[in-house]
């Protein structure tokens, strides 16, 4: 298989264990995977374009649209769905996971998985949402199961070793969250439209 070919099926199968993990949750989540998945497919469908190679990484992304005036930067134009106004949803969501994935690891078991990712998202995501999109995501958290339960979903062995593989991950995590902001900020691209 070519390193291209395995790439993109390594893609597509992420993409499919995140949209399974989150049905796993119930539909009250579909609203929730169905945008980031959709987001996802954006950058998707840029990456395997006409000007794929563009977007091989984040910075030569974010330099050619730039250079190509591809980015709507004060409001809402012919660019809604660039790839770096798409990137920042995720991006932004990517603090939330953060944030969530390291109250997960440190809680007891008998912890509420709601609470935990209630507090992540009011400390993140929230700010970027209106009041309705707070609400829904509100209601969705409800329906999070303990954390016991919710890493038998997660079905990444017994509690030590999820424990063990989020400390793994986070901190690559971080770095990658790091990485994007700093560029982001670099060209005050925080707040696109
Ligand atoms: C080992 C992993 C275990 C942890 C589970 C991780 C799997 C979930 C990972 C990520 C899913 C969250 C992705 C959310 C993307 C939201 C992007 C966004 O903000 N979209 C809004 C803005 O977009 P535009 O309208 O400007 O194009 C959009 O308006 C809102 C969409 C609805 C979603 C908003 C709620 C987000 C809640 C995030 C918490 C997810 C809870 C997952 C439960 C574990």
């Amino acid at each position: 298989m070519s390193q291209k070919v395995a790439v993109d099926a390594l893609r597509y199968i992420s993409v499919l264990l995140l949209f399974r993990f989150m049905n796993s949750l119930g539909t009250a989540f579909s609203f929730i995977s169905n945008d980031a998945v959709a987001k996802i497919q954006i950058l998707e469908n840029y990456r395997c374009g006409a000007n794929g190679q563009m977007y091989f990484t984040v910075q030569s992304m974010v330099k050619y649209e730039v250079d190509h005036r591809l980015v709507d930067l004060e409001k809402r134009g012919n660019h809604y769905e660039s790839g770096c106004r798409t990137l920042l949803r995720l991006h932004r969501a990517l603090k939330w996971l953060q944030l969530f994935l390291e109250k997960l690891r440190v809680a007891s078991d008998d912890s509420k998985t709601s609470v935990l990712c209630s507090e992540a998202y009011n400390d993140s995501l929230a700010n970027y949402h209106p009041w309705i999109v707070r609400k829904a995501a509100a209601i969705a958290f409800y329906m999070l199961p303990s954390r016991a339960s919710f890493f038998e979903i997660m079905n990444m062995g017994p509690s030590e070793k999820v424990v063990a593989t989020l400390g793994d991950a986070l901190p690559l995590i971080s770095k990658t969250y790091d990485i994007t902001q700093e560029l982001y900020n670099q060209h005050c691209f925080l707040d696109l439209p």
